[in-house]
């Protein structure tokens, strides 16, 4: 795609469509649908702001972000009912990794709550927004409703005050379960924009902005969250999380990721996605 360059042809299209009230997610959206590379559709809403007069980045600033309070370089955090770790931090993707987000017998007791209800996983169908059964995701989870029972209200409430993000932007908290040989390939956690169904999914709360994995325990071996474009991996300690945010729906985020085959014994997590708008 590096043939690709911004016309004059396209940066006025872009003012037409930003002055008709269109989004710039949306555009960002129909420029790819139209073949248009992701790095020449962010250049051309940037230069096409420049014309309008708008300082750099204004055009391509996003809204508000899920993000633990991190000014002051803290290795202790503090919510209402909590005192956690920051283990690690990345800019980009934006990473942060959690020690001690959750105690042990809250570990204990989500997997006990969820082991009765776990079916083979299945991720959203792209095509219809519906559900299917998927060979790149080889675990077996279940949903919880959003404050289901006290110690899953305790656990979202405490999720919200860590990332600045509140309760009800948030996805019921899914588990999974990793059986040896089991793992989840890398893919985005946000909805495709390009595909059909998207736009179905994204009338209940928008699109997801941000995830917070937590480890429900230790397996002896394997099963690393890992971010192949960056290299990293993060072990699954008991407790411990890892959150990620992505401020649009884009490759660009960095934010490609997958659990990595379980190696030796289970891996249990519970995953909070979080919508850029009301989930209900
Ligand atoms: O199991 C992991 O480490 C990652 C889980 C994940 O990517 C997800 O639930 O979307
Ligand atoms: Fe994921």
């Amino acid at each position: 795609m590096s043939h690709q360059t911004v016309t004059a042809e396209l940066r006025r299209w872009i003012v037409s469509q930003s002055e008709a009230g269109c989004r710039t997610e949306d555009l960002i959206a129909s420029m790819i649908r139209s073949g248009w590379s992701e790095d020449i559709a962010l250049a051309a809403i940037e230069a096409a702001g420049a014309e309008r007069g708008q300082p750099a980045a204004t055009a391509l600033a996003a809204a508000a972000m899920p993000e633990p309070a991190l000014a002051g370089a803290p290795t202790l955090l503090r919510t209402a009912d909590r005192e956690l770790r920051v283990l690690a931090t990345l800019a980009l993707p934006r990473v942060v990794v959690f020690g001690g987000l959750l105690a042990d017998d809250e570990c204990d007791a989500l997997v006990e709550l969820a082991r009765p209800r776990l079916a083979r996983s299945e991720t959203v169908d792209n095509s219809t927004g519906g559900s299917e059964v998927n060979a790149a995701r080889t675990s077996d989870g279940m949903f919880f409703e959003r404050g289901e029972t006290a110690l899953i209200e305790r656990i979202e409430r405490r999720i919200a005050e860590l990332v600045n993000w509140p309760v009800e932007r948030g996805e019921g908290l899914q588990v999974l379960r990793y059986r040896p040989g089991a793992q989840y390939k890398p893919h985005h956690d946000f909805f495709d924009p390009a595909h059909p169904g998207t736009a179905g999914i994204l009338r209940r709360g928008g699109q997801r902005v941000a995830t917070v994995v937590m480890y429900l325990n230790t397996p002896a071996g394997g099963g690393a969250t890992t971010f192949p474009e960056v290299g990293l991996e993060v072990q699954p300690v008991k407790g411990n999380a890892v959150f990620f945010s992505y401020e649009r729906p884009l490759a660009s985020t960095r934010t490609l990721h997958g659990g990595a085959p379980v190696v030796d014994g289970e891996k249990w997590v519970a995953t909070k996605w979080l919508r850029e708008g009301v989930f209900a």
